[in-house]
Formats: structure tokens, sequence, C-alpha cells
């Protein structure tokens, strides 16, 4: 399996040098091993981006939450084994995952009715993660299916930045219904997601949409609007890949000091943001409903 994953991630990193030729396509095909669902989950979601810190991890929460709320049965999954921020983004820290059910899973933890696990729930401090690739590539094998997480309607996974090992892995190994990608408008930010985009497309992961985040800021005291990260670039990326924008998230302040505290934002009902996460929940029924029927007809 590893000797498969690697062979296909060294085709992958020569992508970005060159298009593949229809050989190595060939061979990348050749060499995809078989998908297995993660028992009693029905979909699994992926929220990733190629670039940190654009609010991967605070926007899965709001995903997972605005689903459950639509009583769904929700799981969420931290797969940033290096800076693990869902323990803190579900009031969890210092928690840890040690109860084993009688068929030798690890029990999730359980908080705003989901169930949750993360690499932070079981490891022994805050301090730093020291791993080398296959101990990382074992973790996320452990995460994904020594948990009990059956029965689950949604299980979304919270990617780590980048386009290495981990993404590649998860999108091999099992069966993704959909990936939301997450950007800024930042030119900056663009150009690593763009090699996302295109890792999911190479991998076959059906891509929902994209959320463009920090797309603007409202000044608190004068409501003067002001786009700091710039503008249109969540659009262009859309236009580029023939995507679609599901949702523009404003910088808010609320937002930043509700993930700090571990309240989920979308807890707070009426307001702009809370929303605009349901809303998101609901695009994501419709793609997979929609996927559904096409795969049917
Ligand atoms: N719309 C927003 N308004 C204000 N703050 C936000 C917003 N979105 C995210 N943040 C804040 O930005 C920071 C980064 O967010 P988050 O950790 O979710 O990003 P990430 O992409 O998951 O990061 P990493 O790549 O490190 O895992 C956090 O402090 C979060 O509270």
């Amino acid at each position: 399996m590893f000797i498969r994953l690697n062979c296909f991630r060294i085709i992958f990193q020569r992508y970005h040098s060159t298009k593949p030729t229809p050989h190595q396509q060939a061979m990348m095909a050749r060499g995809l091993p078989k998908r297995t669902p993660i028992e009693g989950v029905q979909h699994v979601i992926a929220v990733g981006s190629g670039k940190g810190g654009v609010g991967k991890s605070s926007i899965s929460v709001n995903i997972a939450l605005a689903l459950s709320r639509l009583s769904y049965r929700v799981g969420i999954l931290d797969a940033d084994i290096f800076g693990p921020s869902i323990p803190t983004l579900l009031n969890l820290r210092n928690h840890k995952a040690t109860t084993i059910t009688k068929t030798n899973l690890i029990e999730p933890l359980i908080n705003f009715n989901l169930k949750c696990m993360s690499i932070g729930f079981l490891t022994k401090s805050d301090g730093a993660i020291v791993w080398r690739g296959l101990m990382v590539m074992q973790a996320i094998e452990k995460l994904l299916r020594q948990v009990a997480w059956s029965p689950l309607d949604y299980l979304i996974i919270d990617l780590p930045p980048g386009t290495g090992d981990v993404q590649l892995s998860i999108a091999q190994l099992i069966p993704l219904s959909g990936v939301i990608v997450v950007t800024t408008p930042q030119e900056l930010s663009l150009v690593d997601v763009r090699k996302a985009i295109e890792m999911f497309r190479l991998v076959h992961v059906p891509i929902i949409g994209i959320v463009e985040n920090f797309s603007t800021y409202f000044c608190s005291k004068c409501s003067h609007e002001e786009k700091i990260f710039g503008e249109n670039g969540g659009q262009l990326l859309a236009n580029e890949f023939h995507l679609n924008i599901l949702q523009s998230l404003p910088i808010d302040i609320h937002f930043r000091r509700a993930c700090d505290e571990g309240r989920p934002i979308i807890q707070e009902n009426e307001t702009m943001l809370c929303s605009k996460f349901n809303n998101l929940a609901k695009q994501i029924i419709e793609f997979i409903h929609t996927k559904q029927t096409t795969t049917i007809e």
C-alpha cells in the first residue's frame, strides 16, 4: 500500500513542473489503491486548502454543527497531526480519549452533539509531535479505522495545509463524497490552493466548491469596508477551475473570539455567519443528493 502511495506521490510531485503525459496518467490510474469505506459512515466530506491559516478548522467545526442541527449524525476528524486545532475549537482541550470499546475501537469524545477525534486526544501533552512520514500515515489510518465512528451520516475531515502525504493518503484510502476548498482572496493563498485543487482532481475527489474566507472586513466602529486580503480572488479561482463559490465569509472579530473560547459561532443564532454556515450545510447536502441522483440514472 505505502509503495503504491509513494509512486503516486512522486508522479504527483512531478506534475507540479510538467503536466502528466497520457502514459503517466495511465500509471496513476493503475497505481490507485482500492478505497475502502469507513464502516458505518455514510458520507465523508473533507475541508482542505493548500494554504495554512485560512480558516479550514474553524469552518469545518461550524459545517459539522450546521449538519448536526439538521438532525444528521455527525463526526469530525482532525487530520492535522502536527497542529491539531479541533480540541480547542470544540472546548475539549486537555481531554483524552481513553475508552476502548468491546470491539477494540477508540471511543471518540462527544461535545456539541458531535463525535470528535484528534491526535490531540491521544498524545500525552500539548508538546510538539516529531514523527516521520510512516508514523504519520499510521496515525491517520488509526484515526480513520480504529475509532468507533459508527453510525454517522457525515464525517467531516479537517485536512492539514499543503498537498502532502496526509491529504493524498486520505484521498486514496477512503471514498470521499466531496471536498470543500477554502481560500482567502489573496494571490499568495491562491497559488497554493490551485495545487490543492489539481491534486484533488488527479485523485478523482469531487470538489463541492470554494469557500472564500477573510473576503472583506467591516470596521466595528464606523462600518467602513476594507478588502484587506484583496478582491475577487475566490471568484478568479472559481472561474479558472469551473467551480462555484459556495460562501464568502468576512473577517469577524466575534468569530475569532468564539474560536479561541471553544464556542462554535453557529450557536449564536440570527447572526450573518450562522446563516452562511447553515446555507453551506444545505449546499453540501444538495451536492451529495445531485451526485447520487446522477450516479443512479
Ligand atoms: N472569518 C474569520 N474571521 C476572523 N477570524 C477568523 C476567521 N476565520 C478564521 N479565523 C481565525 O483565523 C485563525 C486561523 O483559522 P484556522 O485555525 O481555522 O485556520 P486553518 O486553515 O485550519 O489553519 P492551519 O492551516 O494552521 O490548520 C484562527 O485564529 C481563527 O480563529
